[in-house]
């Protein structure tokens, strides 16, 4: 039912039976989900829950408030009779004539029960088409107006089961004390009371009055101390009459609602102040500078190697003030590099490096440190469906929303496609879609490697998806064949991996095999003939999982670049069984995204901060996720790393809350307990406002083992958070940024010698043995390689395989 419709049903419902003004009770309805009607309620209404509104107001905006707010499709209405509990009318004329029923035959109870919660949190019954467990029934009680007689029972006082609440919750405030129960009858009223207190739906329904689940219990023990001391032997027999049930439940809620609003206000108060600072509803509101502009959104849409970048980045070179937002530091130091030489003046800036050209109109720039106070004529914002990334996607959702530009090309796949359309209807600007097919077609070997790594060729991108496997990858091909491989993974600073790339691409060289890990997913354009996976498996930080499809898709589409030695590109597998997990992936269509990321700003936080101001930083973290309100196509950024370093900080005293909260956002690896002990370190120094040194010693050479590999990672890893701290913090506090500008090119030079030559048997991280997930994940031995692959996926496909290779033979080559 549409607001209007209804809306004209009650204006004639109320003509025809004179009534002026409706009574809605707020007490027995059902608003659990609907903290914003509920807002809007206290807001509008002072902190009553049943009020008397004229039919007038109320057909215009109470309803329309209702239906604007409610996320049920059909939210129900039933307008009864209070002295009975029956439809006022069981029908009306509309406006047409028609005759329309209302709810005929509904009672109040199959009313309340019909299509809500039942007590223990669980949604039931009518209602449950919403996707969400919440329902919005409406009990809108009529009230005669003054000296009118309505066709209908007078209100009853016996019956209490429809008594007004605000009626008996003021009859307790002044009854004496009770004392004519019998023993049983109390341990009932008990009974009852525990049921209140544990039941999820008052607690649910309590959150709509700002009683929020920390301060349930207290308000419900308080409200059970008040009961029993002044209730009437004619309301406690009621009461027993219905035992500890949900019925009970029900009758209690309302009069508890009336008693916390009277008693609790402060606590309400601060609550709501609470909900209202983690408010992260309206996200394209936080840029009203970028809502004054008209701005014009371009998304090139296609797979990978389609010539998506390219063409935004025309568009950027072309302009007199562009910016181009990567997600990568290694991506915009190439098109820094790319755009200067094309002779279009280019500035570069990272969270650790600031390099300014002289004259220059350009940016390149990681998408996190985009300027949402500069305007541009043209901005880039590349790997757009990154706005859907569980730790990132908040710095995409904020470029997208905020970028002061006329003109803004966005790159990337169609997953976000729709979510941008409602960003853009939200935010006014135009959008323009521009779709690409990939250059060539990307062609499957269905041959696979046939599990024997003998079988690489030049050209060949082994992908493994753990540093470990890397090595072994590495040192397997290395042994038993005369190709040598240049490697690429997370870990490495983005200069080697750049001087890996060039290693591999330069063809005067013997290293003509790439061994590398996901990292090689995203803006380096390498020459790749054929990507091979070594396994499509990997450890997801809890456990071992299938490669998602559109991960999949990306890093096999690495292969064979336009303008690259090899054009055309293909992907196989090392294991037979896992060709099948690859061509699925490679077929499925990209998935269209639900919701983009978002993380409030430091300012949000401080606000929020302000309602709790005597917990740790971390606890504050971790209360304003759970009470933070968000819209429907937005989730909360995962930030369990920020909460780790938070933690760890959190003994480092004197550091502001805007301190802790930059220093959170530092990039550090927070396994690596050395990178972890140096921040520690810095924000000791920094908070006693001592300047900041490195403290950290030149390693002498290259690395001879894995141990020494690992703590030249480290190594970089600690300078690079000096870096970024220098940018992010007063320069007089870092004061060695030179210095660790010059240590940071010399680590990651010895880290590209060390690769060159490493043929060592890797080591764990930890020191210790593999994580356990992986040996009970059953991993198995390969043939004498000391190589292990996961085999999870094996066993699914095993199967699916084998009758199809007795259906139709072997294929050659398979394109998608
Ligand atoms: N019109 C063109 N003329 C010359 N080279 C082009 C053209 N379009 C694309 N290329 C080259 O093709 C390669 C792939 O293009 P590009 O990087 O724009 O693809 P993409 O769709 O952004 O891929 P990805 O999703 O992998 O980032 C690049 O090396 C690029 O320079
Ligand atoms: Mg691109």
């Amino acid at each position: 039912m549409a607001g209007g419709p209804f809306t004209s049903l009650f204006r004639i419902f109320a003509s025809r039976n004179n009534v002026h003004s409706a009574r809605v009770l707020l007490s027995n309805q059902n608003f659990r989900s609907m903290r914003q009607f509920n807002n809007w309620v206290l807001e509008t209404h002072q902190f009553s829950t049943s009020f008397d509104v004229p039919c007038r107001q109320f057909s215009t905006s109470l309803v329309d408030n209702i239906h604007s707010h409610s996320p049920l499709k059909n939210p129900q209405f039933t307008i009864f009779n209070p002295a009975d509990a029956r439809p006022f009318s069981s029908s009306v004329d509309d406006e047409d004539g028609n005759r329309v029923k209302l709810n005929e035959n509904k009672s109040l109870d199959s009313v309340e029960n019909g299509g809500l919660e039942g007590v223990d949190g669980n949604s039931v019954g009518a209602g449950d088409d919403n996707e969400s467990c919440v329902c919005d029934s409406m009990v809108i009680e009529e009230k005669q107006s003054d000296g009118v007689e309505g066709g209908n029972n007078v209100v009853g006082k016996k019956n209490l089961a429809f008594r007004d609440p605000v009626e008996l919750y003021r009859e307790l405030l002044t009854a004496e004390k009770n004392d004519n129960l019998k023993r049983s009858d109390w341990d009932t009223l008990q009974e009852i009371f525990s049921c209140f207190s544990k039941s999820g739906w008052a607690a649910n329904q309590a959150l709509g009055i700002y009683i929020g689940k920390s301060y349930f219990h207290t308000a419900v023990n308080r409200f059970r101390n008040f009961f029993f001391k002044k209730c009437s032997a004619e309301l406690a027999m009621h009461l027993v009459s219905l035992g500890a049930s949900d019925k009970a439940v029900r009758f209690l809620f309302p009069i508890f609602v009336e008693y916390c609003i009277e008693e609790f206000p402060d606590e309400i108060k601060r609550f709501r102040n609470m909900i209202s600072s983690a408010d992260l509803t309206k996200p394209h509101t936080w840029f009203p500078f970028a809502r004054a502009m008209k701005r014009k959104i371009i998304y090139h849409c296609g797979p990978t190697n389609s010539g998506k970048t390219y063409n935004a980045l025309q568009k950027f070179m072309e302009a007199k003030k562009g910016i181009y937002c990567s997600p990568l530091r290694l991506l915009a130091m190439e098109v820094f590099d790319k755009v200067n030489a094309l002779g279009v003046y280019c500035s570069l800036y990272t969270g650790q490096e600031k390099k300014h050209v002289p004259f220059s109109n350009h940016i390149a720039c990681t998408v996190e440190m985009v300027s949402t106070e500069e305007l541009y004529d043209v901005a880039v914002i590349d790997e757009i469906q990154m706005m859907a990334d569980s730790c990132r996607g908040y710095a995409w959702t904020r470029a997208l929303l905020g970028l002061k530009a006329d003109e803004i090309h966005l790159c990337g796949d169609p997953s976000v496609l729709d979510i941008v359309k409602n960003i853009c209807s939200e935010t006014g600007d135009e959008l323009y879609e521009q779709h690409y097919e990939r250059f060539k077609p990307l062609v499957v070997e269905a041959k696979t490697l046939l599990g024997d790594l003998k079988n690489v060729r030049s050209g060949d991108c082994i992908v493994a998806f753990s540093r470990r496997e890397i090595f072994e990858v590495k040192m397997a091909i290395e042994k038993h064949t005369n190709h040598r491989c240049c490697v690429i993974y997370g870990a490495l600073p983005p200069e080697t991996r750049r001087q890996q790339a060039n290693l591999f691409n330069d063809q005067d060289n013997e290293y003509d095999v790439l061994v590398a890990s996901d990292a090689v997913g995203m803006g380096l354009n390498l020459n790749i003939r054929r990507v091979v996976f070594n396994s499509l498996s990997k450890y997801n930080g809890d456990k071992i999982v299938p490669v998602p499809p559109s991960q999949v898709k990306q890093i096999a589409g690495r292969a064979g670049r336009r303008g690259s030695r090899y054009p055309d590109g293909l992907t196989t597998t090392l294991q037979l069984e896992d060709l099948d997990y690859l061509i699925d992936c490679l077929k499925q269509p990209f998935e269209n995204v639900k919701k983009v990321g978002l993380f409030p700003f430091f300012e949000q936080v401080e606000l929020f901060a302000g309602q709790l101001p005597d917990i740790s930083f971390a606890h504050l973290l971790e209360k304003f996720g759970e009470n933070c309100r968000l819209d429907g196509s937005y989730f909360l950024c995962r930030h369990d790393h920020i909460k780790k370093v938070a933690n760890m900080l959190e003994k480092v005293q004197g550091l502001s809350l805007e301190d802790r909260f930059n220093f959170c956002f530092a990039p550090v690896n927070f396994r690596d307990p050395k990178a972890m002990y140096h921040l520690h370190r810095f924000a000791a120094l920094y908070s006693i406002k001592v300047p900041v040194s490195i403290a950290m010693g030149m390693p002498k050479g290259s690395a001879r083992n894995d141990a020494e590999l690992q703590d030249l990672e480290t190594k970089h890893q600690v300078l690079s958070v000096y870096l970024w701290l220098s940018q992010h913090f007063k320069k007089e506090i870092f004061p060695y940024k030179k210095k660790a500008e010059e240590m940071a090119i010399d680590i990651a030079d010895l880290l590209g010698q060390s690769l060159i030559k490493a043929c060592w048997k890797p080591e764990s991280r930890q020191g210790g043995n593999p994580r356990p997930q992986q040996k009970e994940d059953g991993h198995e031995r390969h043939k004498g390689d000391g190589y292990r692959r996961p085999n999870s996926l094996v066993k699914i496909y095993e199967k699916k395989r084998q009758e199809k290779e007795l259906l139709q033979g072997h294929s050659q080559k398979v394109v998608v």
